[in-house]
């Protein structure tokens, strides 16, 4: 079993107790009474490149990273430094996240947020809304076409923006056929946990126009935000490097203001 495989086994074996404790009834009743989601597209489409700065304490391929006792102050942090959203991982096992996490952050910025978790049911997306997230990940290489177009399709229909991961050039046709809107292409390699820092560059022309286009996972520093820039990033995904950086609210601004860069005007 490789890496993805085996943290999806672990989710489905967190969300059967959940899903034991909580009907999705309820959930349903729950997201009727949450305050509508916050529509992320505007903020990525913006001149420059976006930045989603990520609560992330540990990781498969790292272990521990960081401590984190107040992902809500981590968060305002971020979002002070210019941040256009938060990304919260919520899964427990691999990465220390949890639900709780996500609800303190929305309680905390006003910009939106993303439950980046390992999604395969609707059921999650629910527990996404519920708990105050306005967008939620979804991974190609853990869903067959039709759960892919499921999810999304429900995803849009209860406010979220779905995030639509992808690796390689087969899974980005996988993502715009099933109608993906906002699109990234992950650099890390899920089954074996490397980071090839040239698979944006190499994968982004594949993506359509019009679509937004996110590179996630490996960004260092503002250097690689002006390279991903360069080759078509609107948006970039970062978190190891934020969690285990020196200053939070600086470490975002470094890379916004990177994503700015006059030279990249012409883009
Ligand atoms: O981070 C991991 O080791 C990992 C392993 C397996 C599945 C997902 C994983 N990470 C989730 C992410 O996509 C990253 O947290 C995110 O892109 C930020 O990456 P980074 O800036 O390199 O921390």
């Amino acid at each position: 079993m490789g890496v993805l495989d085996t943290i999806v086994d672990g989710v489905r074996q967190d969300l059967a107790d959940r899903q034991a404790a909580v009907s999705l009834d309820r959930l349903k009743e729950r997201v009727l009474h949450v305050d509508p989601a916050l529509d992320p597209m505007p903020r990525f489409r913006a001149p420059g490149v976006s930045v989603i700065a990520e609560v992330k304490r540990s990781s498969p391929s790292k272990g521990a990273l960081a401590d984190i006792p107040d992902p809500a102050a981590l968060a305002a942090a971020y979002a002070s430094g210019g941040a256009a959203a938060i990304s919260v991982l919520t899964e427990r096992r691999r990465f220390g996240g949890s639900l709780e996490d996500l609800v303190n952050v929305r309680m905390a910025v006003d910009i939106p947020v993303l439950r980046k978790d390992f999604i395969v049911t609707a059921y999650q997306l629910f527990e996404a809304r519920a708990n105050g997230a306005d967008l939620a990940l979804l991974i190609v290489a853990a869903l067959s076409d039709f759960e892919l177009v499921s999810l999304i399709e429900r995803a849009e229909s209860i406010g979220l923006t779905p995030l639509v991961e992808t690796h390689t050039e087969e899974e980005i046709d996988r993502a715009v056929a099933a109608g993906a809107k906002l699109i990234g292409v992950n650099a890390r390699n899920l089954q074996t946990l490397e980071v090839d820092p040239g698979t944006f560059a190499r994968l982004a022309p594949r993506i359509p126009d019009g679509i937004v286009k996110v590179a996630e996972s490996g960004v260092k520093g503002p250097h690689d935000v002006i390279e991903l820039a360069r080759s078509g990033a609107d948006v970039v995904l970062v978190g190891e490097a934020l969690v285990t950086g020196r200053d939070p609210r600086l470490g975002v601004a470094d890379l916004v203001s990177a994503g700015a860069h006059p030279a990249l005007a012409h883009r």
